[in-house]
C-alpha cells in the first residue's frame, strides 16, 4: 500500500535550537497515528509542518507520493489536501454553526445541492441537529469541538490533523468525547495524525502511536506493542510502568526474551528490550514494573518459598488462573510493607525489597505496616534495560 503521507528526515530548528531531529515515518490511507509526548517535545511543530503552517528546516514531506515540501519546493497550506482541528476550536465567533462548517467549502467548486448534502451528513454524524443557526458562544465546549471537527471534515480532506482536540474540555466530557471520537474516526476511516499527551486518548484513537521525546521518535508501534514491549525506560514510564528499580543484568544473548536479572539478592527472569553489541553480563541495568502486573501475596504457603522464578502451574492458585499459560514464568520477591494508602477501590502498598528499594503495588486488602508479603509478577511483564554509560 502506498502511504498517503510520508515524512523523510524532517527536521526543525528555531534560532539554531533543534526542536525536531531528522525523523521519518509513513501514514497509510485510513490509518490513525497518535503523536504522544510531554509538553514541549515538538508535537505541534510536527503537525504544523505537515499542514504547511510552519516550514521544515530540512527533509521532505510527501502527500500521496508527491512532494509538498522538499528543498526549495513548498506548497502552501490551502493547496494541501489537509484540514486541521485545533485545541481551542478556532471557530469564527461572528458566524453561525452552519457558516463555520461551510467556511472551507467556499474555495471548492461544488454545487449548492452537494454542499447541503455534505452539511446534512455532517450534522447527523456529529449530532449538531438544532444547533446550525447558533453562534459558537451559544454552544458548550463539547459542541464547539464537534463543530470544529465537522468544519474540518466538510472539505473531505485526504488527511485530518488534530492538535489536542479534547484538552480544553473538562475531564468527564473529555472521556465521553474520546470514546465518541474514536468511534467516529473508525467509521470515517480517514488518515489522521492526532496529537495528544494523554495515553488513554492515544490508546482509544490510534492504530499506531508515535512516541516523541525531545524532538525524536522513541518508538512507533501499535498500542499493545507499545504497552507490552516499551522500547526504553522512558516509554515504559509513559505506559504506566511506574516502578523503576536498579538491578544487575545477565542478558541471554541468543534470546532476549529469556534474560536473567539479579534484583534484591534474588535471580529473576525478564525481557531485555535490546541486546547489547557485546556481552553485557553482570552490567548495571534498570527494571521497569507496572503496579498492575504485580500480585501481592499476603498469606499462605509462598512465604516458605525462596524468592526466584516459578512456573505458572506452580503459582496458579496464588496468581489466579486466567491468562496464565503452562510454562509461563513468574518471579517471586519477598518484601516488607512500608506504607498502605487507601485509594477507594484498592489499597496502594508501598513495599520494601531486601535491598531497600521501594515498589508500588495495588492490593484489594489492607496489609499492616511492617508485615511480610510476596510480590508475584510475570517474567513477560518484567522489562529489563541496560544502563547506557
Ligand atoms: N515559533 C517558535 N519560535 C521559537 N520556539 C518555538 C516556536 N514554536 C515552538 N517553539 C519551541 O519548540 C518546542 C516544541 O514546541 P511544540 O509546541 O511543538 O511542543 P508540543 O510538544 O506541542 O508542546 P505542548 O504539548 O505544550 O503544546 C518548545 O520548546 C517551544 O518553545
Amino acid at each position: 500500500m502506498n502511504a498517503i503521507l510520508s515524512l523523510r528526515e524532517v527536521s526543525k530548528s528555531f534560532d539554531k535550537t533543534p526542536v525536531l531531529h531528522p525523523l521519518s515515518f509513513d501514514l497509510q490511507p485510513g490509518e490513525r497515528i497518535c503523536i504522544l509526548g510531554p509538553s514541549g517535545c515538538g508535537k505541534s511543530t510536527l503537525l504544523q509542518i505537515v499542514a504547511g503552517l510552519t516550514q521544515a528546516s530540512g527533509g521532505g514531506v510527501f502527500i500521496d507520493g508527491k512532494p509538498v515540501e522538499q528543498g526549495s519546493l513548498y506548497v502552501p497550506p490551502e493547496k494541501r489536501p489537509i484540514n486541521m482541528v485545533f485545541q481551542d476550536y478556532a471557530l469564527w465567533p461572528h458566524m453561525t454553526v452552519r457558516q463555520n462548517m461551510a467556511y472551507g467549502l467556499r474555495r471548492q467548486k461544488i454545487s449548492k445541492q452537494e454542499m447541503n448534502a455534505r452539511l446534512g451528513r455532517l450534522q447527523e454524524l456529529l449530532r449538531l441537529n438544532g444547533l446550525l443557526d447558533r453562534r459558537p458562544s451559544e454552544l458548550s465546549g463539547g459542541q464547539q469541538q464537534r463543530v470544529g471537527i465537522a468544519r474540518a471534515l466538510a472539505t473531505e480532506p485526504a488527511i485530518l490533523l488534530m492538535d489536542e482536540p479534547l484538552s480544553n474540555l473538562d475531564i468527564k466530557l473529555r472521556t465521553d468525547m474520546r470514546n465518541e471520537l474514536a468511534a467516529l474516526l473508525g467509521q470515517l476511516s480517514i488518515a489522521t495524525l492526532y496529537v495528544t499527551h494523554d495515553m488513554m486518548e492515544a490508546f482509544a484513537i490510534a492504530d499506531r502511536i508515535l512516541v516523541l521525546r525531545d524532538g525524536a521518535i522513541d518508538q512507533l508501534a501499535e498500542p499493545h506493542q507499545l504497552f507490552e514491549r516499551p522500547a526504553s525506560p522512558w516509554v515504559a514510564q509513559l505506559m504506566g510502568y511506574h516502578n523503576r528499580l536498579d538491578a544487575v543484568v545477565w542478558p541471554n544473548e541468543s534470546n532476549a526474551a529469556d534474560s536473567a536479572v539479579q534484583l534484591a539478592e534474588a535471580n529473576i527472569a525478564g525481557i531485555c528490550s535490546k541486546l547489547p553489541a557485546q556481552s553485557a553480563a553482570g552490567k548495571q541495568g534498570t527494571i521497569m514494573l507496572h503496579p498492575e502486573s504485580i500480585t501481592v501475596l499476603d498469606e499462605g504457603e509462598p512465604f516458605s518459598w525462596a524468592s526466584g522464578v516459578y512456573l505458572a502451574e506452580q503459582v496458579a492458585s496464588y496468581a489466579g488462573t486466567e491468562a496464565m499459560k503452562r510454562g509461563e514464568r513468574y518471579n517471586l520477591l519477598a518484601a516488607e510493607v512500608q506504607q498502605a494508602i487507601y485509594e477507594g477501590v484498592r489499597w496502594r502498598l508501598i513495599v520494601k525489597l531486601k535491598d531497600g528499594q521501594l515498589v508500588h503495588t495495588l492490593h484489594e486488602r489492607h496489609c499492616p505496616e511492617g508485615g511480610r508479603v510476596g510480590l508475584l509478577f510475570p517474567a513477560e511483564r518484567t522489562m529489563i534495560y541496560l544502563k547506557v554509560v
